[in-house]
């Protein structure tokens, strides 16, 4: 039995921890601590470190990235050489976290999305242990059990499919309440205007991946010529792809603030 030791469960933990058991994984193979004591359902929950008192064959970080120079010295005593450390914190490259659990088998990074919870997410993957191969192999699995889970050729581009799929799901729930309001606005039920416009993007998407068209493709096949999309995307295209771009950006420049806070 692999056993997995979550140091900080909450949003994101907890929601791995959800798509593993909806996958059938056995929840004897999870241990959660948080400081809360707040149980992570279906798994077994403790405060601290030492009251899980187990040297884990993989510990996952689920703190928030500010924590980690504080948690380190802790999280390292229970890391031995036989040790996965698995790091989903934003900003948080390999080389700092190689410096603070030099003991450990490898060090691998994560960025998942909440629909993990589902075992829809995207959740890129990355260890500076590329000739690992048994690593890979054991690891690819049951990633990707959660979801799209590919291997990153490099930091950059792990980092690069994080910022477009990390925190997608809020730009996503910002972008549905927003054709929800639309639809309030125009005398709509809110809850017939948030259902509506959830299962549009819902579809949308659903239709997407199971033709594998090019996104121009299913654009077209909506928009009549003069039709009403044609007028409406009038408005959205000027603005769209700068906005995503800006948006990114920020993300992007958050994303190295904290790294710069992390290395102090
Ligand atoms: N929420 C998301 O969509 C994503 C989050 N992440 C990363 O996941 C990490 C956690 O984020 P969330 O789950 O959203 O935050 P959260 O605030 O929901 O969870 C943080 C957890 O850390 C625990 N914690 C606090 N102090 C602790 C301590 N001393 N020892 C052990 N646990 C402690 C808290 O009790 C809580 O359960 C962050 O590093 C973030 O960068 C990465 C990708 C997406
Ligand atoms: O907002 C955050 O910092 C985390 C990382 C990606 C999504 N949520």
């Amino acid at each position: 039995m692999t056993h997995t030791l979550f140091i900080g469960c909450g949003n994101m933990g907890s929601a791995m921890v959800a798509g593993w058991l909806m996958a059938g994984e056995d929840p004897a193979n999870f241990t959660a601590v948080r400081p809360s004591g707040t149980p992570v359902a279906g798994i077994r929950t403790v405060r601290t470190i030492g009251e899980a008192n187990m040297m884990p064959e993989r510990i996952v970080l689920g703190f928030k990235p500010q924590q980690l120079a504080a948690l380190a010295p802790e999280v390292a005593r229970w890391v031995t050489s036989r040790t996965t450390v698995i790091s989903m914190l934003a900003g948080a490259d390999t080389a700092t976290l190689s410096g603070l659990f030099p003991r450990a088998r490898a060090i691998v990074r994560v960025m998942p999305n909440l629909p993990v919870a589902v075992r829809r997410g995207v959740l890129p993957l990355y260890t500076i242990a590329h000739e690992d191969q048994a690593l890979q192999s054991e690891l690819q699995p049951w990633f990707s059990m959660l979801g799209f889970a590919p291997w990153c050729a490099s930091e950059e581009e792990f980092g690069a499919i994080g910022f477009v799929a990390g925190s997608t799901p809020a730009y996503v729930a910002r972008f549905i309440a927003a054709f929800a309001a639309a639809g309030e606005g125009r005398g709509l039920d809110q809850g017939l205007a948030l259902t509506a416009a959830r299962e549009a993007v819902l579809g949308s998407a659903w239709l997407a991946a199971a033709t594998g068209e090019p996104m121009e493709e299913l654009a077209r096949r909506v928009t009549s010529p003069n039709g009403t999309t044609e007028a409406g995307l009038k408005v959205l295209d000027p603005e769209l792809g700068d906005l995503i771009d800006r948006t990114l950006a920020a993300a992007t420049r958050r994303s190295a603030e904290l790294a710069a806070e992390i290395k102090g």
